[in-house]
């Protein structure tokens, strides 16, 4: 299964929010979307869902053009699921019920609503209320129903949303074995470490366009990383080409062999980096590269 996004523009009134992003997905992969609040994230979700009227676009999957008739509509939404809003769960239903409204909706049988519950340790409160949740629980609930609608495609906005560590782990490793059950998930996220644990790319949204994307299985460019002040970088000479220096304090020294890497180690912990580290720009050092608008590169 592949997922084609093609030409996408949305715009309200005169801003343009998505600005004719293109892009393709293979089954089998996590895409994490990562941009600041308000950029578009949600919008690409809506749009790719047609909740929000799109000016240009259209969605493919298999070869077939999904466009804004009804018959396409509900076509595409058998195949796509949206996260769930917590503000559209039942007060008055109890978890269970809504996983199991969402596996007979969409797979017409509710067989995998007790192996959900397990593998989300939804048991303890899953027979109650709506109304007696944590916004945790309420989230885990959004997650479980998007695990029985068991579309092929999932775009998951915010998932991570009020989870604690433990069950930010949880719903972590759920994501990895449904890409292993050959998926397509989109995850919009602020969580930027937990992207680099499980995404296959990172698409990073910029002005309406993916400025970047950072593709976690291609060889990577080696960096030497350590914070130290604006005057200590300013003061560095024959800084190789490529050298950033990030709004967060980080210095980014790209090295070559094992030599170099030792040597600006040392350069670093000679200017008081307190921790100095070997290793490529991870999706949050690129957020501060993309994002920030002091970062310079020093030639
Ligand atoms: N119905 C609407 N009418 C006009 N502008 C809108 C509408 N919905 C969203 N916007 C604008 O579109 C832009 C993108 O919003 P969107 O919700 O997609 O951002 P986001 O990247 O998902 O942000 P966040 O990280 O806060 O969830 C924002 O500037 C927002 O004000």
């Amino acid at each position: 299964m592949t997922l084609a996004v093609n030409n996408l523009t949305v715009r309200y009134g005169e801003r343009t929010i998505l600005d004719d992003i293109s892009f393709e997905i293979e089954k089998g992969s996590i895409i994490g979307l990562v941009a600041p609040n308000g950029t578009g994230k949600t919008t690409l979700f809506n749009a790719m869902m047609r909740y929000i009227p799109v000016q240009e676009g259209s969605i493919v999957i298999d070869d077939r053009t999904y466009q804004n008739s009804r018959r396409d509509i509900l076509a595409l939404h058998k195949k796509v699921t949206f996260f769930p809003d917590q503000a559209d769960l039942y007060e008055n239903f109890s978890g269970r019920e809504h996983i199991q409204i969402y596996a007979e909706i969409w797979q017409k049988d509710a067989e995998r609503v007790d192996a959900i519950i397990d593998q989300l340790h939804m048991g303890h409160y899953v027979d109650r209320k709506v109304q007696t949740y944590s916004l945790g629980m309420r989230q885990r609930l959004c997650f479980a129903m998007m695990c029985a609608a068991n579309t092929p495609i999932m775009l998951m906005d915010e998932v991570m949303n009020g989870l604690d560590p433990e069950n930010v782990n949880l719903v972590s490793s759920v994501l990895e074995t449904l890409r292993s059950e050959g998926k397509i998930i989109m995850v919009a996220s602020h969580l930027l470490d937990n992207l680099d644990e499980y995404a296959d790319k990172v698409f990073f949204l910029e002005n309406g366009r993916f400025t970047y994307i950072s593709d976690h299985h291609e060889a990577k460019q080696t960096y030497v990383k350590g914070k130290i002040s604006r005057d200590a970088f300013d003061a560095l000479t024959d800084l190789p080409e490529g050298t950033l220096y990030l709004d967060s304090g980080l210095c980014c020294i790209p090295t070559t062999d094992d030599a170099d890497a030792v040597h600006y180690l040392q350069l670093l912990r000679a200017n008081d980096a307190q921790t100095a580290t070997v290793g490529p720009l991870a999706t949050a050092d690129h957020y501060v590269r993309i994002y920030d608008f002091t970062t310079e590169n020093k030639e």
